[in-house]
This record gives structure tokens, C-alpha cells and sequence, in this order.
């Protein structure tokens, strides 16, 4: 497993490419923390394979002087394109090892029939990677020891605790003398990526119900799973907490999932306890993937990502025959050709393999490589040059939708070709993001965004900064809001500032949000204050039903931009962390949507409009009109925050002007002379207001869109 030692570089010193390494230990560049280019001679740099030229120019060596960077396992690696404007572009590149000639020829030696692809199916917090560790330990794949979450591979991941990316592994697991080609697959848990969890059961046949013992069943994710037609194993987790009560778990999962508790693992991820009971289950009761080598080759696009070196690699799952390298092979929605350069198994790195089989999950990519993330759609069935008319395409699924979006603008403009680089990049990594360009008179040039909701988001953002050293202002997030014309012409629109505004305009278009049906399990005891949250988030009661003797499943029809309001935090808190959210697409409903406003002296200000219900917009009205009145300096004349929709000003404070004593200089009564000082000052101040209207600073908006 590779690992990297705390690497600090001071990147005063030198401007360095840093290659995914051919070998699987990175390098300790330097002790005394300083790169240059006596350090590494272009020859041996070259030969070393991961470190390259051109280092910085003297000249541009002070810049940066004080950044450390920390490299971490996994992702250690930093293309600094240049040093000026302390630009630092930093690549993820994908370490990978390979494969041992035993390990191979063991892999070879399984028949299809002891395959066995499963996930873990469980809610946010009840030890999915954490058990994914265990199990990668007790296979030999990683080293045992410590709480390492290798499946989470992303700082952001580690950072916070939270699965974002689904992640895979084969591992190779030796039961009652015979070898057993097991694929993992850790799903994220938070309602925001169910579409990524979605995709990923569609690589497996059956699934780990992980059930932590002191909460007990949250159906969200289970009943996604049983869709999906998995078989599910039951599994009590976190069995060594004071608090926990397995039975009661077991009890729920015989009444609701009629699963038999008898075949039921309890374990506890965290100590190792009785965790050596689960391959064994998976192996006596997941069913083997079906399949045939000698079949023509058909398999399934899982999900793909973007490596600089390797193009796009894809993750496949094979239904029927073999995949070696050389193969040439089409997809079947583009019928693009390519030429396969690599296959492998993700071991928990990509791992090259001389070979991919029916049943298998692997990635593959080609030579030349796929450029474009795009021509790789998620769902596709891709098969052999020749044998299109011999396969019946995979059954495809939809690739996640966007419902979320903000304006993103760099908080120093002169940054901004720098970071449009970086979110580039990240962008082709997660393809549920989507980009486009968007420019403000406020803040300048910027890039709006969309994300499948706003934990989504704030990942994003906080990649961008640890992995690419960006800062970003963010716009409050909207959803895409749909307006059709007395034509019955659509038209979806995700950005405030393109909203119409005022009742004239709305005169001839009907205006529509997007609505979700949202399922919350919740015990009894929260159920008055799920209800009381639902209403208040404009929610229309669907149904209530009695799921178990204390558990309820209440559905409610709620507006997609409510739910994005960090609803599902506000419901975590109401419910001390024990009710769960699922919620699925319920179309676009006529509603009294409308556009409102911040106007700065009668201007509006771009970069903060939101459309929202008409019932909202006094409220926000008044909290944004105060909000902005303590970032605005205090001028010569007056300046006036308004709140409006169209011309109906809902809100308004007023910063009063900078009083200057133009009388101060006169002595003695002579009052014309002091009224005609005054009046020439309520001319200027006219003046003033009319022609120079107040400059808000950058830094007042970056105060006013923080949280
Ligand atoms: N006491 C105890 N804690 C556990 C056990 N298993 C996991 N935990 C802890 O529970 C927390 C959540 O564990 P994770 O493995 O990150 O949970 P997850 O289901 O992968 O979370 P998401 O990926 O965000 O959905 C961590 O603090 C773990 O240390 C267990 O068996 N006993």
C-alpha cells in the first residue's frame, strides 16, 4: 500500500511536476523542505519517472515564499504549473501498483461461481468505512491496524467523516480452503448522493444491510437497495456501545424487511468484534453474477473519472466475456472506437491485470486515451468492435441531475484563470457537477455551478481550497425554476439574475418550481416536530403511516428549493439525529415564485437576487436589507438598502450620511453666509448621490453572502 510520509516542500524553492508514480512509494523530495533545481538534475529527475521540469525561475522564487504543503497518502501529488500570482495547480493523480504474479494467477484460478459483488447499504454514521476497513484487513488486501477509511479516499472525505465518492474493491478472500473473488463497493449514506448510490448497486448483486444497534433501522436507503432487487444480508453494527440494542434492530428488520434475524451478523466495525463472521455470510448466501467467458463481450459503465496522464478511466462491470488489452471496443450509445491500454481491479489502487472476465468489476482505459469525460455516459453498454448486433444492451440508468446551483467567483479576481483551471479539473473528476461561466458587476468574473444539493456544494468548495489552494464567494444556491410563455414554450432557468421580474413580466408566463416527494422515517416521539417542519417548508401532507409500533414513515410533497435549505440538517436536529430522509423527483407544480431583489441606492446589486415564494420574500427581505446595512461604509450622502420585488419594495434601512461641519470655520452670526455653506453642501451631497453611487467593496459582499 503506498503510503507517503509527511512530505513538506516549500514551494518558494521550486516549480515541479510531480508524476503518478511508476513506483508505488513517493519520494521524500528533500529534508530541509526546499526543492531546487540543484536537487534534482533534469537526468535523474527524468529517470526517477515522477518528477519533472521546469523548475521556477529566480526570479519568481519569492512570491510564495511561506506555503507549506502537506502531501498527503493517496494524493499526493502537485502539478505547479507557475509560480506567478501564487499559482499552484494541483493534480490527484491515481496511485496504482501492480499486480503480484501469485496474486494473479489466484485471481485466474476462481470460477465465476465463487464471485460474489456486494456493497454495504446503510444510513450516514453506521460504520460503512469503517467495516469496508475491517474487511479490506482481514482479506490481506491492507495492512490491519488504525482507523484509516482507505474507501475514502478524498481529504474532504477523511476531513469530514463523510462518504461522497462511491468506492470499489476486489479482494480475494480464502473460505473453507477455496478462493473467492469478493468486490466491495462503499457507498456515501448522505441523502445528497443517492444518485451515486444509486449507480453503484448497479454493479452489485447483493448488499450489507448495515444497521447501527443503537438507532436502529432508517429505511431511506434500504428501500432504495430492495428496488434495486439485491439480496440483502442483515448486519448489527456498533454492538460494544452502552446504548446499543440488537434485538431491537433484529426485530425490525424481520417485520419490515422480512429478513431473517437468525442469518444476522452482529458486529462491531470499530473493535474487529465477531467481524470475521461476515465474508463468510456473503460467501454462503450472496449470490454468484451471472455470466459466460466465451459469450461476446458486454459490460456495463459504472462511473469514470479523469486521470492527466491516463485520460479517462472507466469503472465496468462485465456481464459476459473477456477484455485483455489490445481489445478494440465500442459504446454502443456514441459507437466510438478505442483500443484498450490497460485493464485492472481496483486492490484497493487500480492494479493492472493481464485480464478482466466475465462477472468482474474493473476499470480500463485506452491508447491513445479518452479525452473527454463526456464520451463516456454513465449506463452505456460497451462491447467488442463487431459484436454490436450479438448483446442485448445493458439495462442503463439515468445519470445524476444537478439541483442545486450557485455563482462561484474567486475572492481575488486576479485569480481567477488560475482557479477556472482547477475547477476544470475537479469538475472532470465529478461528473454530477456542471459548469458554466457567469460574470457579475459586483463580483466580477465567475462560474456558476450545479450540484446534486448543498452538502455537494460545500465539498466542492472545500476540495477547491485543499486541494488547489482557491478561496471562492459563494451565491446563496438555487434550484432550477422552470417559466413557460402563453406559447407553451419552456424554459429552465438556474440563475436569479435571469429570472423576470416584476408582475409585468410575469403577465404572460406561468411560473413553476420543482417539487420532490420527500419520505422521512422518524420515531413517534419527533413526529409533531417533522410535522411542524414540513409546514413550515410549504410541505403538503401525502401520508402517515405506523411503519413499526414506534416508527412512522411520513410523506410529504415539498418544494425542491425548501429541501435544499439545509433541511435535512434542521430535521437531523429536531430529531436528535434519528429520523432519515429519502425523497425522489415529483415534477414542476405552478407556484407564486418570484424574483427578489437588494437594491443599493435604487441600483440592484446582481450578485444577490433569489427567487423565492412570494410568502418569503418580506422575511428575507428584511433580514438581507439589515444583514447588508453593516457592511455598507458610511458615505458623504445617504445610502438606501431596498429589498424589492418588481417595484414593490418590501424592505429598507438607510445608512445615514457622514455629517461634515462646513460652518466650522466661521466665527460670529453672519447667518446668510452659513445658509449659503449649507446649501452649497445639500448640493454637493445631491450631486454626490446622483453621479456616484456607493462602491461596495469586495470585502462587503464576501461579509454579506458568508453564512
Ligand atoms: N462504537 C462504535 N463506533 C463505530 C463503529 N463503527 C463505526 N463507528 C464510528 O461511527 C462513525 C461513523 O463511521 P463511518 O464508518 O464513517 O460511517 P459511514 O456509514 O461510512 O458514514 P458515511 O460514509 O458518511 O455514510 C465513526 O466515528 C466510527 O468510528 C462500531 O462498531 N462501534
Amino acid at each position: 500500500m503506498p503510503y507517503c510520509p509527511a512530505l513538506h516542500v516549500n514551494l518558494s524553492a521550486g516549480n515541479f511536476h510531480y508524476h503518478p508514480p511508476q513506483l508505488s512509494q513517493p519520494k521524500l523530495l528533500s529534508r530541509s523542505g526546499r526543492a531546487t533545481r540543484n536537487s534534482f538534475p533534469e537526468q535523474s529527475v527524468a529517470s526517477m519517472g515522477y518528477l519533472s521540469l521546469p523548475f521556477l525561475l529566480p526570479s519568481q522564487r519569492t512570491t510564495i515564499s511561506s506555503r507549506l504543503f502537506r502531501l498527503r497518502p493517496l494524493y499526493p501529488c502537485l502539478n505547479a504549473r507557475s509560480f506567478q500570482n501564487s499559482a499552484i495547480r494541483f493534480v490527484a493523480p491515481t496511485a496504482y501498483s501492480k499486480i503480484t504474479p501469485e496474486l494473479e494467477k489466484r485471481i485466474n484460478a476462481v470460477p465465476l461461481d465463487r464471485f460474489r459483488n456486494f456493497c454495504i447499504v446503510a444510513h450516514v454514521d453506521h460504520g460503512k468505512s469503517t467495516l469496508s476497513d475491517r474487511l479490506l484487513e482481514l482479506t490481506g488486501t491492507i495492512e490491519p491496524g488504525g482507523n484509516k477509511q482507505i474507501l475514502d479516499k478524498l481529504d474532504v472525505e477523511r476531513e469530514r467523516g463523510i462518504t461522497v465518492k462511491a468506492q470499489t474493491c476486489t479482494m480475494l478472500y480464502n473460505y473453507k480452503g477455496d478462493d473467492y473473488l469478493l468486490h466491495l463497493v462503499d457507498t456515501p449514506g448522505h441523502v445528497d448522493f443517492r444518485a451515486e448510490v444509486l449507480s453503484s448497486y448497479r454493479s452489485t448483486d447483493s448488499a450489507l444491510l448495515l444497521v447501527d444497534a443503537s438507532q436502529g433501522i432508517q429505511v431511506a436507503n434500504f428501500f432504495l437497495a430492495f428496488a434495486q432487487g439485491l439480496t440483502l444480508l442483515p448486519v448489527v453494527n456498533k454492538i460494544d456501545l452502552p446504548s446499543a440494542d440488537p434485538e431491537r434492530a433484529l426485530e425490525q428488520m424481520r417485520v419490515n424487511f422480512e429478513l431473517d434475524p437468525t442469518n444476522a451478523v452482529l458486529v462491531s466495525a470499530k473493535t474487529g468484534l465477531n467481524v470475521e463472521k461476515v465474508l463468510p455470510a456473503v460467501c454462503e448466501n450472496a449470490p454468484a453474477p451471472t455470466g459466460s467467458e466465451s459469450a461476446p463481450l458486454k459490460m456495463l459503465l459504472i462511473d469514470s473519472w479523469y486521470d492527466n496522464f491516463k485520460g479517462v478511466i472507466l469503472l465496468v462491470r462485465l456481464f459476459d466475456g473477456v477484455l485483455k488489452p489490445g481489445d478494440v471496443i465500442t459504446a454502443l450509445s456514441t459507437r466510438k472506437k478505442y483500443t484498450v491500454g490497460e485493464v485492472g481491479i481496483m486492490h484497493p489502487l487500480e492494479t493492472s491485470t493481464s485480464a478482466l472476465r466475465a462477472g468482474q468489476v474493473g476499470y480500463v482505459y485506452f491508447n491513445p486515451g479518452m479525452k473527454n469525460t463526456n464520451e463516456a455516459k454513465i449506463g452505456d453498454t460497451l462491447t467488442h468492435v463487431g459484436s454490436e448486433s450479438l448483446i442485448e444492451p445493458c439495462e442503463g440508468f439515468e445519470e445524476p441531475q444537478p439541483m442545486v446551483f450557485v455563482g462561484a467567483f474567486p475572492t481575488d479576481q486576479s485569480e481567477f484563470t488560475r482557479l477556472d483551471d482547477s475547477i476544470e479539473q475537479l469538475v472532470t473528476n465529478d461528473r454530477s457537477v456542471t459548469l458554466q461561466k457567469e460574470a457579475s458587476e459586483a463580483l466580477g468574473q465567475g462560474w456558476r455551478l450545479g450540484f446534486l444539493g448543498t452538502l455537494h456544494a460545500s465539498v466542492f468548495e472545500d476540495r477547491l481550497r485543499q486541494e488547489h489552494g482557491g478561496s471562492l464567494i459563494i451565491t446563496a444556491p438555487t434550484v432550477p425554476y422552470k417559466i413557460r410563455d402563453k406559447d407553451g414554450k419552456e424554459e429552465i432557468i438556474s440563475n436569479p439574475a435571469l429570472f423576470p421580474s416584476g408582475e409585468d413580466a410575469f403577465r404572460n408566463v406561468e411560473r413553476m418550481e420543482p417539487m420532490v416527494l420527500a419520505t422521512i422515517t422518524v420515531p413517534e416521539e419527533y413526529l409533531g416536530k417533522v410535522i411542524e417542519l414540513c409546514e413550515s417548508n410549504r410541505g403538503t401532507q401525502e401520508s402517515i403511516t405506523f411503519w413499526t409500533a414506534t416508527q412512522v414513515i411520513v410523506k410529504y410533497r415539498l418544494p425542491l428549493a425548501q429541501l435544499v435549505n439545509d433541511f435535512f440538517g434542521k430535521l437531523k436536529g429536531i430529531s436528535k439525529g434519528y429520523a432519515s430522509l429519502d425523497y425522489e423527483d415529483a415534477g414542476y407544480e405552478k407556484s407564486d415564485i418570484c424574483k427578489l431583489q437588494l437594491l443599493v441606492n435604487k441600483i440592484p446589486v446582481d450578485a444577490i437576487s433569489q427567487v423565492m415564494h412570494r410568502s418569503q420574500c418580506q422575511r428575507t427581505g428584511k433580514a438581507w436589507v439589515a444583514k447588508f446595512k453593516e457592511f455598507v461604509q458610511r458615505e458623504q450622502f445617504e445610502v438606501v438598502i431596498q429589498a424589492a420585488v418588481g417595484k414593490l419594495i418590501v424592505a429598507r434601512e438607510t445608512v445615514k450620511a457622514v455629517r461634515k461641519d462646513v460652518t466650522a470655520k466661521l466665527y460670529g452670526g453672519d447667518r446668510t453666509r452659513r445658509m449659503k455653506l449649507l446649501e452649497k453642501q445639500k448640493e454637493g451631497k445631491k450631486k454626490l448621490q446622483s453621479i456616484g453611487n456607493v462602491t461596495i467593496e469586495h470585502k462587503a459582499m464576501q461579509g454579506f453572502l458568508a453564512k
